[in-house]
């Protein structure tokens, strides 16, 4: 396979540091640089906990971009940053490989567009975790057999979205099979406000933020006498890395934006 020149934004984050492992452990990916918001003109191996690896640090995405002409860029950092990193990087003809969570729909409408007016390709994945894209697969597939659904998904108290991207996804997965409905008791109150959690399309969704948590998901179908639960958890985010990696050499051959791993998974 053929060299892909790899920039990570977020480099000092949780999953930065792990996309970082990934670049270096795999023999046709380099990193040539790395967009944070510190340590601009330092070296990524000069920053403490990180990977021994040579490649520059920017602060400023684009001229990080003109001086290194990346084939791809990782984004991990947070929604805004990540929405505006995917903006340029379409813009200077780097194809972005996105796993920050926290997209709108028309975040998304917009960056498809600006894809294909450029030719180039784009994945927005909301989880790597081929666990979690079967748990969602799965979840579409029950939600034929069953209309009555609640989407708890569960992670670490550092997460700054809520619902997570994949409970997000999950929730639309399931609209394209199920008609729209409103589940519970017709004349339901909240007595405290939240306690049936987010509704997308009727599907209620509820967030969980709990120290010593990473990612989990479980989701509940309701029938008559009888309940399916799906459930997927993530015990560490090595496990995102062989999506990031799939991802990666994926892009290259792809000339428009693909959003969900399970659009290239086959
Ligand atoms: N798609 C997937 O499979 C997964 C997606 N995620 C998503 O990835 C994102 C990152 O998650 P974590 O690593 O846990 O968060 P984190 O908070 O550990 O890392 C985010 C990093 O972004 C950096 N950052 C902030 N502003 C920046 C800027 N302007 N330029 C460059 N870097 C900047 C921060 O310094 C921080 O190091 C989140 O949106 C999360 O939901 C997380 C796990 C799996
Ligand atoms: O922030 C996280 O940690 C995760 N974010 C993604 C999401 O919002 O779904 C993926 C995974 O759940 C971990």
């Amino acid at each position: 396979m053929s060299e892909i020149k790899i920039v990570v934004a977020g480099p000092r984050g949780r999953m930065g540091r792990e996309a970082l492992q990934l670049v270096k452990n795999t023999e046709h990916f380099t990193l040539v640089g790395a967009i944070d918001h510190k340590y601009g003109g330092k070296k990524v191996s000069e920053i403490e906990g990180l990977p021994n690896l040579d490649a520059p640090i920017y602060t400023d995405i684009e001229a990080c971009f003109s001086e290194l002409q990346p084939d791809v860029l990782i984004d991990l950092t947070t929604p805004e940053v990540g929405r505006v990193h995917t903006e340029i990087a379409l813009q200077y003809g780097v194809r972005p490989v996105v796993g920050t969570t926290g997209f709108s729909k028309e975040d998304l409408e917009t960056l498809s567009k600006l894809a294909e007016e450029k030719g180039i390709g784009a994945i927005i994945a909301p989880n790597f975790a081929i666990g979690a894209i079967l748990m969602m697969k799965f979840s579409q597939m029950a939600a034929k057999y069953f209309q009555d659904i609640e989407i708890i998904e569960l992670h670490h108290d550092k997460k700054l979205d809520a619902p997570s991207g994949t409970a997000a996804k999950t929730a639309e997965l399931i609209s394209t099979v199920r008609e729209s409905k409103k589940q519970g008791h017709p004349e339901e109150k909240e007595i405290m406000q939240g306690a049936r959690g987010a509704t997308y399309d009727g599907i209620h969704i509820h967030s969980v933020r709990l120290p010593g948590l990473i990612a989990h998901q479980e989701v509940l179908f309701g029938g008559n006498g009888q309940m399916l639960s799906i459930r997927h958890d993530s015990f560490n985010r090595e496990s995102f890395m062989s999506g990031v990696k799939l991802a990666v050499e994926t892009i290259m051959k792809i000339d428009l934006l693909v959003y969900g791993l399970e659009n290239i998974i086959e």
